[in-house]
């Protein structure tokens, strides 16, 4: 037990996929896991186990935001020993030919959080993926034959943010997508030496506009979950 998450010690596999959202997780147990157990009730913040085509693997609810994701993924590795930590999000686009439902393989993360600067006063430290999990799901989501990208994202302390202008900005320079998690999970996994993969599937797009509604997002999102579990679990 540790102080976010209820369960007990070996309840939890050493791959684990980390949605924001809760109902996320339950739909993913329900839906592409067998024999899936709930672990975790504290705050309703759900996790569950359960095997993937044989293979032992975890989905655990985050929360938004890096305040909230960092206390899980602290928790998962510390307390739980988890080893392969992969993101499913999902982002606004701030590219044109990025589209809605498009998934996108986050090779690096830039942030406007304090969390991170203040660990290295001075630096910016880079926020990079695990290669090894890279490589691994952008072979699994081009098999599928997914419309795929893989760069750098921007995980932002700011949903509702009064300064797009740097958000498009940050556009120019490649950034594909915007959301909340990413940096502060490749962070932690540097931090402790374990594998940190982030996936996102665009939900909204910032150019053009168009939105998914929370039902779609919390139960229709089945091209990332896919490459998620063939990416942990081959
Ligand atoms: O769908 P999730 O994984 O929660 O990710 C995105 O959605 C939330 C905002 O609506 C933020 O957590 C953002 O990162
Ligand atoms: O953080 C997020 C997540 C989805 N869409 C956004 O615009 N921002």
């Amino acid at each position: 037990m540790s102080f976010h998450i209820e369960a007990k010690a070996g309840e939890i596999a050493e791959s684990i996929l980390l949605p924001g959202d809760p109902l996320r997780a339950k739909y993913i147990a329900e839906t592409f896991l067998e024999d899936a157990v709930c672990y975790n009730h504290v705050r309703g913040m759900l996790g569950y186990t359960g095997t993937y085509r044989g293979s032992r693997v975890s989905v655990q609810g985050t929360g938004m935001g890096m305040p909230s994701a960092s206390i899980y993924i602290h928790e998962l590795i510390n307390s739980y020993g988890a080893k392969n930590l992969v993101r499913i999000g999902t982002c606004g686009a701030i590219q044109a030919d990025v589209k809605i439902r498009d998934v996108i393989i986050a090779q690096a993360a830039a942030t406007d959080s304090a969390i991170i600067r203040n660990s290295f006063p001075g630096y910016d430290f880079p926020q990079i993926g695990n290669f090894e999990l890279i490589k691994k799901a952008y072979e699994v989501g081009k098999a599928k034959g997914l419309n795929l990208h893989v760069g750098n994202v921007l995980s932002s302390d700011i949903f509702y943010s009064d300064d797009n202008a740097s958000v498009f900005k940050l556009g120019q320079h490649g950034v594909l997508a915007v959301e909340m998690e990413t940096a502060g999970l490749y962070y932690l996994a540097a931090k402790f030496g374990v594998s940190g993969l982030s996936l996102l599937t665009v939900s909204d797009h910032l150019v053009t506009g168009e939105q998914t509604t929370a039902l779609e997002r919390q139960t229709t999102f089945n091209d990332m979950i896919e490459v998620a579990l063939d990416t942990v679990t081959r």
